[in-house]
């Protein structure tokens, strides 16, 4: 999967650029972070990945070909965009309904209906709960019924917008549980988030946006070793990457394990 944006510009109706010509290329099956500020241009980016929003200039490429040729519905079937709020995706009667409708939508076959709902609904922790109505789930295991039901269509690529958002511990280890075994499923993960903790730990490459614009875009320790130019876009480095880099540690860290051994190989000269 390939996903290339070109020059590209958005411009709401009201008037509000938000994104200011972007160049960026995403492929493979390395899962990416897409970070930023509130307002920085992170949903509107990846709502042009599926057709969802279209550039106002510039092109999106899915796989070499130009958004613009199919509709929004045939997009999703290549990549799944799993919406900020859940209230803005649900809208069946039971987790059941919702994870059928996108499959059946698409004209996937029962059996595979059958065997997907086996895995995802164990996935995504609602496998008790097939039955409930969604307004009956907590806000985490609504926020799981989303994500499931665009894994259901079996998409190639998955962007989660937000999705560590209200979440505790247990809920982003699950995150952590379905972004790896997409990746090992040969499926690619954007993930939009502001839980720096989160991003660390889960991903290599990360995209950093301030006001329209890509900020920053590398490693994810190449991106938080750049200390200044990070400031401009008010993302905050986890807590033991910042007193690493108050100590004058060269090394980017971001466990205590590798904070303690850069500390002990500074001290030893
Ligand atoms: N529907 C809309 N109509 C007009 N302007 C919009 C609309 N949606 C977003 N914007 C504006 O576009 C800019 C980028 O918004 P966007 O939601 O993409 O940012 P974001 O980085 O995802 O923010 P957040 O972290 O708060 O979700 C902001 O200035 C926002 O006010």
């Amino acid at each position: 999967m390939k996903i290339e944006l070109k020059n590209m510009r958005h411009v709401y109706p009201t008037g509000d650029e938000a994104l200011k010509g972007i160049d960026l290329v995403i492929e493979g099956t390395e899962p990416v972070a897409i970070i930023g500020q509130n307002g920085a241009g992170k949903t509107t980016i990846v709502k042009h990945f599926n057709g969802i929003l279209r550039p106002t200039t510039g092109d999106v490429l899915i796989n070499g070909e130009s958004i613009a040729n199919r509709s929004t519905a045939s997009w999703s079937k290549e990549v799944g965009y799993v919406f900020q709020n859940p209230d803005d995706q649900l809208f069946l009667e039971s987790v059941q309904k919702e994870f059928e409708f996108g499959p059946q939508r698409i004209g996937m076959p029962e059996k595979e209906i059958r065997e997907r709902m086996e895995w995802v609904s164990e996935l995504v922790g609602l496998k008790e709960k097939l039955d409930l109505h969604p307004f009956d789930l907590t806000s985490t295991e609504k926020k799981f019924c989303t994500i499931g039901a665009i894994i259901m269509m079996n998409p190639n690529a998955l962007i989660f917008d937000e999705p560590t958002c209200g979440q505790d511990v247990e809920g982003n280890l699950r995150l952590r549980r379905i972004i790896s075994e997409l990746k090992e499923k040969g499926k690619l993960c954007i993930t939009i988030s502001h839980d720096m903790k989160f991003v660390v730990d889960n991903f290599k490459r990360v995209v950093v946006m301030c006001k329209g614009k890509v900020l920053l875009d590398g490693k994810t320790e190449e991106v938080f070793s750049q200390v200044e130019t990070l400031k401009q876009s008010f993302v905050t480095p986890p807590p033991i990457t910042k007193v690493a880099q108050g100590a004058g540690l060269k090394e980017t860290v971001f466990t205590t394990e590798a904070f303690i051994e850069a500390f002990e190989a500074c001290r030893k000269g």
